[in-house]
């Protein structure tokens, strides 16, 4: 069994645990179903022994009256087990919802979201189903099996065994099957992807005379989609095999033990009452069992699966080198891009060009207004150049796997500091990598604060600044090499912005794209992008200085502020988890 497995299994037992008032109601209410069942049997029996064969007829109708009376409230059991199965379910779909839809929001996939969120009514549907079915299973077979016991003891013997052979038999094709159906199920969408893609390109097929390599490869998908098909039905025979030996085997031993029994007192209507709970309970449940829980439990494993590890039919980003991007490739690139927002308005980005090196560290300045909010996003793959190239790690952009973008107003969820915290990545924040990224981003003093990684975050009494700082060591735990800080420090002061950005420009491997707001971010970055309306020009702090009068107007307005800031700068290292800056980051200047 892997580590994720393991975590799943963890969390399946976490959600039960969680909901254990919701969880003895609904074994409360099954009780009243399981003495139906037990009374199914034993009434008849006692009906038979102490009535109608003892010649006392007043005495075997009142034994059938109690059977009857324990139908209408096993009925009213089950009523109100279905409210409390629904008590289960919701949560569920809620908690699965939550994830999905951040993971299609991080992935800015529209579509992804709406399948997957069908594919969460899936699990919500399956998953009742199942609770239903696994419970009634469970307590008809408590009913049941304390039904034979009253009795008389030994037909347990009888039937305990083959039925503990049908229900391991049933356990074992149980993980067997789910592999086989997510198998076959990859393989239909294999072929499905393939006859879209064929389908839509046929002209081009049949002028570029590639018919047969187009149909030898559409062959070799159906061949593995019959092989997994033929793996499929071989379980689903083992399968089939577990109800008739735990239902139909006891009742041939039953009656072909039948002298054996009665040699041994076992009286007429013990044997009929062992006969009804078989015929009646104990072998509907377990072919209710095998099929429900067999075709249900594969089907929600293989959803839950590809909810959980987000292997959606959506395409997964490509594969991020680890480190960065691959060599050669600069982190970020830029050719001739253009952008507006809508066909007939002026474009705020034209025409530009962009390098920023593997492990550079750029910041883009200039005026309210003129675009820069609009470079990080076009980077970012949130919006769509509408000419030009962009790359980001050598790539389209787009995939969260290689950047990250944190804008001004960051986002804060209710939940754990570690939910938070672990949110941008896919496996689980180690304790001290959390640390040691709160740390470095100046958040440690903040999470402590709270009550460390695993209290509770309201994102309501959090000041701005220290929402910012809880996304800062978020986009630092992150996996992508490219950082965006979209005027993501405007709130904390400008100690704590310093010590924020010259983390992210020490990250191992990390890019740091920052929309500056202070001349000591433009100071701190290698190179600096000056915006000014369709010009743009990029160059380092003094070679700006040097040539760009767009440059040192900024720096003009922003030096007074600067002066007043630098010392405050030097005296608070982690000094601003709460600050609050009024507004837009640049009031009074140009910028
Ligand atoms: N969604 C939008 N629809 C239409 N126009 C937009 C949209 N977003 C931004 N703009 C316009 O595009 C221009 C560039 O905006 P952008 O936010 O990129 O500038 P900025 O330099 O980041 O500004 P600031 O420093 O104030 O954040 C502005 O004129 C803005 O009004």
């Amino acid at each position: 069994m892997d580590g994720g497995r393991f975590a799943g299994v963890r969390e399946g037992w976490g959600f039960f645990r969680r909901r254990r008032g919701v969880v003895g109601r609904l074994a409360a209410w099954s009780v009243l179903e399981a003495g139906q069942t037990l009374l199914a049997g034993y009434a008849p029996a006692r009906a038979l022994d102490a009535g109608f064969l003892a010649h006392r007829p007043l005495t075997g109708l009142g034994w059938l009256g109690v059977a009857a009376v324990a139908v209408p409230a096993g009925a009213y059991g089950t009523g109100r087990v279905y409210r409390n199965v629904a008590a289960l379910a919701e949560p569920l779909r809620d908690a699965l919802v939550r994830r999905v839809v951040a993971r299609g929001v991080r992935r800015a996939e529209a579509a992804a979201v709406s399948r997957l969120t069908h594919q969460v009514e899936i699990a919500r549907d399956t998953f009742a189903g199942l609770v239903l079915l696994a419970r009634s299973f469970v307590f008809t077979a408590v009913g049941a099996l304390t039904g034979l016991l009253l009795l008389d003891p030994l037909l347990l013997v009888v039937v305990v065994p083959p039925l503990a052979v049908g229900l391991a038999l049933f356990a074992a094709t149980l993980r067997p099957m789910a592999r086989r159906q997510e198998a076959f199920l990859t393989a239909d969408e294999a072929i499905a992807a393939e006859l879209a893609l064929v389908s839509g390109g046929l002209r081009d097929v049949t002028a570029a005379g590639a018919e047969d390599r187009v149909a030898a490869g559409a062959g070799a998908l159906i061949d593995a989609e019959y092989r997994a098909a033929r793996r499929l039905a071989w379980w689903s025979v083992v399968r089939a095999a577990a109800p008739v030996a735990g239902g139909r085997l006891p009742v041939v031993l039953l009656l072909a033990l039948a002298p054996w029994l009665t040699g041994r007192g076992v009286t007429p209507g013990a044997l009929v009452g062992a006969l009804t709970y078989l015929t009646q309970s104990l072998q509907p449940a377990l072919q209710t069992l095998t099929h429900g829980l067999g075709t249900g439990g594969s089907r929600l494993t293989v959803v839950l699966r590809r909810l959980l590890r987000g292997a959606d039919a959506s395409p997964r980003p490509a594969p991020v080198p680890p480190g960065g991007p691959p060599p050669g490739a600069p982190a970020v690139e830029l050719r001739g891009v253009t952008f507006g927002y809508g066909p007939g308005a002026e474009p705020v980005v034209r025409g530009l060009d962009l390098t920023v090196p593997h492990g550079g560290h750029l910041a883009v300045v200039g005026p309210s207004g003129v675009g820069k909010s609009t470079v990080t996003a076009l980077i970012a793959g949130v919006l769509v150049a509408d000419a030009g190239r962009i790359r980001v790690c050598g790539a389209p952009p787009g995939p969260p796997a290689h950047r990250v973008l944190i804008p001004q107003e960051a986002y804060v969820f209710t939940g754990t500091v570690r939910d938070n915290l672990g949110y941008l990545r896919e496996d689980p924040v180690a304790d001290d990598e959390a640390r040691a990224a709160a740390e470095a981003v100046g958040a440690a003093r903040l999470i402590d604060r709270l009550g460390g990684l695993d209290a509770p975050l309201d994102p309501a009494a959090l000041a701005a600044g220290e929402r910012q700082l809880i996304a800062l060591a978020r986009a630092f735990l992150s996996p992508a090499p490219v950082v965006l800080l979209d005027e993501a420090t405007c709130h904390l002061d400008p100690a704590a912005e310093a010590r924020a950005e010259r983390a992210f420009a020490a990250r191992p491997g990390g890019t740091l794209i920052v929309v500056a707001h202070r001349i000591a971010s433009a100071r701190r970055a290698g190179r600096v992008l000056v915006m000014d309306g369709p010009h743009t020009d990029c160059g380092t702090h003094q070679e700006l200085l040097d040539r760009s009068a767009r440059y040192r107007d900024l720096v003009g307005a922003w030096d007074g502020r600067a002066d007043a800031e630098a010392g405050a700068e030097e005296e608070a290292p982690e000094a601003a988890t709460g600050t609050e800056r009024v507004g837009r980051s640049h009031p009074a200047g140009p910028l």
